[in-house]
C-alpha cells in the first residue's frame, strides 16, 4: 500500500471509517433485534465487534503521534491483521468470562523496537502472529526461548549455538557473546564407559593414517581424531602414534570379502535353481543295500523304512534310534535338502544293506515270496518290470509347476511323514494321472518313485491285456505281489484304460481284467500294503468306470506343456543332438509347436535328425531341418480332446 490522499484525514476518524468496513459482525443496532435466547451465543460476536473498534481506536489514538513519522514516509504499513489476532486469541470461544474492557493489557510493541539497530524490547510485546517480517524480529520470548535474539536459554532443548544461524543478522544483531554461557560440556555428554575413552589404545590413530591395504588400493586416510574442544571435559585427547612407531600390520584379506563372494555364489545358485529349486529338496537314493542272505526278494531295506513304508532319509544320513518305527518315537520328518540333480543311474539289482532285525513286523517286508503267486511269474515280473532308468527329479519335468507342487504336498509329503498317531488315517496310496498322450504322465510317475526313494515297477495295460484274461490276471497279481515284496515301491500302470472294458472297440478280454485289477487295488493298497504306491495313467479317463475311478484316491490332470516348458523340452532334446538354436529360432519353434506334447516334441526332433541324415551330409541339425520335420509331425490331441480332459477334471479331478 502506498500513500494516498485519504491518509491526510485526521487519524481519529480513520478507525471508524476503516473498521466499519472490515467488520462482519452485527452492529449494536442489530444486536437489539436478536431474540434473547440467542444473545448468549452472540455475546462474543458483539464483544468482538466492540472491542475491535474500541481497542483499535484507543491504541491508534495513543500511538498516532508515534506512528505519524512512519505514516508520512513511503513505508508500507503492516496490515491490521498483524496486530489484532494475537489479542483476539485470548477471547477464545466458550470462555464464559465477559470480554475484557477496552483497556486491554496487551500493549502493542513499537514498530521501531523491531527494526534493526534499535534496542531490544524486554517488555512483553504483542506478538503479531503472521505479521510482517519486521515484527517477527520482535517475537515474544516464551515462544522462541533460547534463540539467538536474546531470549533466555533456559529451555534445555535449545542448546547454545542453536538458532542463531537461522536468523538473518539484520534482525538480530546480538551475537553469541550476548548469549548466556553454554552449560558445561560434561553435562551435555555423559562420560564414556571404561575402555571406550578416546585416550584408550583403540583411538590411537596413526598420524599419517593407515597404510594402503593390499588389494584395496590406496584408501582414503581415516578422519583425523576429533579436535579437543569436542572431547568431553576430563578426557585426554587421543595420543597420536609416534612417527617411528611400526605401522599397524595390514590384514591379509578381509573376511567379508570371502563371505561376500560366497554369498554371491549362493545367490547365484539360488537364482540358477529358479522356480524349480524347491523341487530338489528330497534326496534321491539310488543305491539299494544288498540282502545278506541273498534272498531273491529282499524285504526291508534297513531302518530307514518309515511307518508308512517310504523312507525319507537322504543317503548318508546317520542311522537313527531303532525304536523310531515301532516304539512310537516320532521321526525327524525329512532329511536335509540336497541341491542339484543326482544323476547316478539306477542299478538293476542294487545292492542292499543287511536286513535289520525284525521290529514287530511293522512295515518290514517278510522277504519271502508271497503265497499264492507263482514264483516263476514273480521272477519274470520282477526282472521285466523293475524300471532301472535314471532317477527323475522334479526339475527334470518341464513346466507342470502346480501339478508338481500338488503331488509333492498331497502325496509325497504324507507318504514320507510318519503317522501322526497309531491308527491315524493312511496317506493316499493310489493316484491317477490322466491327460493327452505323451504329456509326461509316466515321467511324473518315475519322478514320484525317485522322490519317495522307491523301487519303480512298470506295467503297461496293453501288455498285460495282450496274452488274454487269465494270463493278464496272473501278471497283475504278480506285479502287485512284487511291489509288496520290495517296499517302498511305486507300481506304475500306464494305459490303465486298456485293462477296462472299452466303450468303442468292445475288447472283451480287456474287460475281463477289471475285476482282478480292482481286487489287486484293494489288496495291494489296503491296510496291509505299506510301502506301495500305485500310479495309474491314462489318456482316456472317460473309459474308467466309477468303481475303478474311486479306487484312485487322487486324480490329477497332466496338461500339455506350455510355451516355456516346450522351450525347455526342445532345448534339452536338441542339445542331445548337438544342436543349439538361436533365441529367435527357438521362439519360432516354440510358437510353431503349440499343442504338442512332450512326447511329440521328442518325435519332432527325431524326425529332424532323420531328415538331416537323409540328406547324406554330416552336418549339425539346423532350424531348417526342424521346420521340415514340423510338416510331418503334428499334435495328436485335438481341441475337442483337450476340452474333454478339462471337463473330466472338473468332474472327477482334484485340480491343482
Ligand atoms: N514335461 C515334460 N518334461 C520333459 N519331458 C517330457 C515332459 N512331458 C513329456 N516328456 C517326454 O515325453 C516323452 C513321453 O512322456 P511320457 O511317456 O511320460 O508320456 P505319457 O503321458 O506317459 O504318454 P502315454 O499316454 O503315451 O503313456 C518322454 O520321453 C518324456 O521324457
Ligand atoms: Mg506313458
Amino acid at each position: 500500500m502506498h500513500w494516498t490522499p485519504e491518509h491526510a484525514q485526521p487519524l481519529n476518524q480513520w478507525p471508524e471509517q476503516h473498521l466499519d468496513v472490515s467488520s462482519t459482525t452485527p452492529s449494536p443496532a442489530h444486536k437489539l433485534e436478536l431474540p434473547p435466547g440467542s444473545r448468549q451465543r452472540c455475546h462474543y460476536a458483539w464483544a468482538h465487534d466492540d472491542i475491535s473498534a474500541l481497542t483499535a481506536s484507543n491504541l491508534l489514538k495513543r500511538y498516532a503521534e508515534k506512528y505519524s513519522g512512519v505514516l508520512d514516509s513511503p513505508y508500507e504499513r503492516p496490515t491490521l491483521g498483524g496486530y489484532g489476532d494475537a489479542a483476539f486469541l485470548n477471547g477464545a470461544k466458550g470462555d464464559p468470562e465477559p470480554w475484557p474492557g477496552p483497556e486491554t493489557t496487551y500493549p502493542l510493541a513499537s514498530l521501531h523496537e523491531g527494526l534493526p539497530g534499535t534496542k531490544s524490547s524486554s517488555g512483553g510485546g504483542s506478538g503479531g502472529l503472521g505479521g510482517s517480517p519486521v515484527l517477527a524480529g520482535n517475537l515474544p520470548e516464551p515462544l522462541y526461548a533460547g534463540n539467538a535474539c536474546g531470549g533466555p536459554s533456559s529451555a534445555p532443548e535449545y542448546a547454545a549455538g542453536y538458532g542463531g544461524g537461522y536468523l538473518a543478522p539484520g534482525y538480530c544483531p546480538q551475537t553469541g557473546a550476548a548469549l548466556p554461557p553454554p552449560p558445561p560440556a560434561a553435562l551435555l555428554q555423559p562420560p564414556p564407559p571404561p575402555g571406550y575413552g578416546p585416550s584408550g589404545p583403540l583411538y590411537n590413530y596413526p598420524a599419517g593414517g593407515y597404510a594402503a591395504q593390499p588389494g584395496y588400493g590406496a584408501l582414503a586416510p581415516p578422519p583425523a581424531p576429533p579436535p579437543a574442544p569436542y572431547l568431553t571435559s576430563g578426557l585426554a585427547a587421543p595420543t597420536p602414534l609416534p612417527a617411528s612407531a611400526p605401522p599397524r600390520p595390514a590384514p591379509a584379506s578381509y573376511g567379508f570379502q570371502a563371505a561376500a563372494e560366497a554369498g554371491v555364489s549362493l545367490k547365484r545358485k539360488a537364482a540358477d535353481e529358479g522356480a524349480e529349486g524347491r523341487y530338489r529338496k528330497y534326496a534321491y537314493e539310488p543305491a539299494k543295500a544288498p540282502v545278506a542272505d541273498g534272498a531273491s526278494y529282499p524285504a526291508a531295506d534297513n531302518g530307514e523304512c518309515r511307518g508308512n513304508g517310504f523312507r525319507a532319509k537322504p543317503p548318508g544320513a546317520a542311522e537313527e534310534a531303532s525304536g523310531k518305527y515301532g516304539g512310537g518315537v516320532p521321526l525327524k520328518v525329512l532329511g536335509s535338502p540336497v541341491y542339484g540333480p543326482q544323476l547316478e543311474p539306477f542299478e538293476k539289482f542294487p545292492e542292499r544293506a543287511p536286513a535289520p532285525a525284525p521290529r514287530g513286523g511293522f512295515a518290514v517286508p517278510s522277504g519271502e515270496p508271497p503265497k499264492g503267486v507263482d514264483p516263476g511269474t514273480l521272477e519274470l515280473v520282477t526282472s521285466k518290470m523293475v524300471d532301472c532308468g535314471p532317477p527323475v527329479q522334479w526339475a527334470d519335468v518341464a513346466g507342470q509347476g502346480a501339478l508338481k507342487a500338488a503331488l509333492e504336498e498331497e502325496l509325497v509329503w504324507p507318504l514320507l511323514r510318519p503317522p501322526a498317531y497309531p491308527g491315524s488315517p493312511c496317506p493316499p496310496r493310489t493316484v491317477l494321472l490322466f491327460g493327452p498322450r505323451g504329456a509326461g504322465k509316466a515321467l511324473l510317475g518315475r519322478c514320484l518313485a525317485t522322490q519317495l526313494g522307491a523301487t519303480l515297477l512298470r506295467l503297461r495295460g496293453a501288455t498285460v491285456a495282450a496274452p488274454g484274461a487269465a494270463e493278464g490276471a496272473r501278471l497283475l497279481q504278480a506285479a502287485f505281489a512284487a511291489a509288496r515284496c520290495r517296499p517302498p515301491a511305486v507300481l506304475l500302470i500306464s494305459e490303465l484304460d486298456a485293462l477296462l472294458p472299452a466303450r468303442d472297440d468292445g475288447a472283451a478280454a480287456a474287460g475281463a481284467l477289471q475285476a482282478p485289477l480292482l481286487a489287486c487295488l484293494d489288496s495291494g493298497c489296503g491296510a496291509g500294503s505299506d510301502g506301495v504306491l500305485v500310479v495309474g495313467t491314462t489318456s482316456r479317463p472317460a473309459a474308467l468306470d466309477e468303481a475303478t475311478r474311486r479306487r484312485f484316491a487322487l486324480r490329477f490332470y497332466v496338461t500339455l506343456p506350455d510355451g516355456p516348458a516346450r522351450g525347455q523340452i526342445l532345448q534339452r532334446a536338441l542339445a542331445q543332438q548337438g544342436c543349439a538354436l538361436s533365441e529367435r529360432e527357438l521362439a519360432a519353434l516354440v510358437q510353431g509347436t503349440q499343442g504338442f506334447s512332450g512326447g511329440e516334441l521328442g518325435q519332432l526332433c527325431q524326425q529332424a535328425v532323420a531328415g538331416a541324415g537323409l540328406s547324406g551330409l554330416q552336418r549339425p541339425l539346423s532350424y531348417k531341418d526342424l521346420e521340415a520335420a514340423l510338416a510331418k509331425v503334428g499334435p495328436r490331441a485335438s481341441p475337442k480332446d483337450l476340452d474333454s480332459f478339462v471337463e473330466w477334471d472338473k468332474m472327477y479331478g482334484f485340480g491343482h
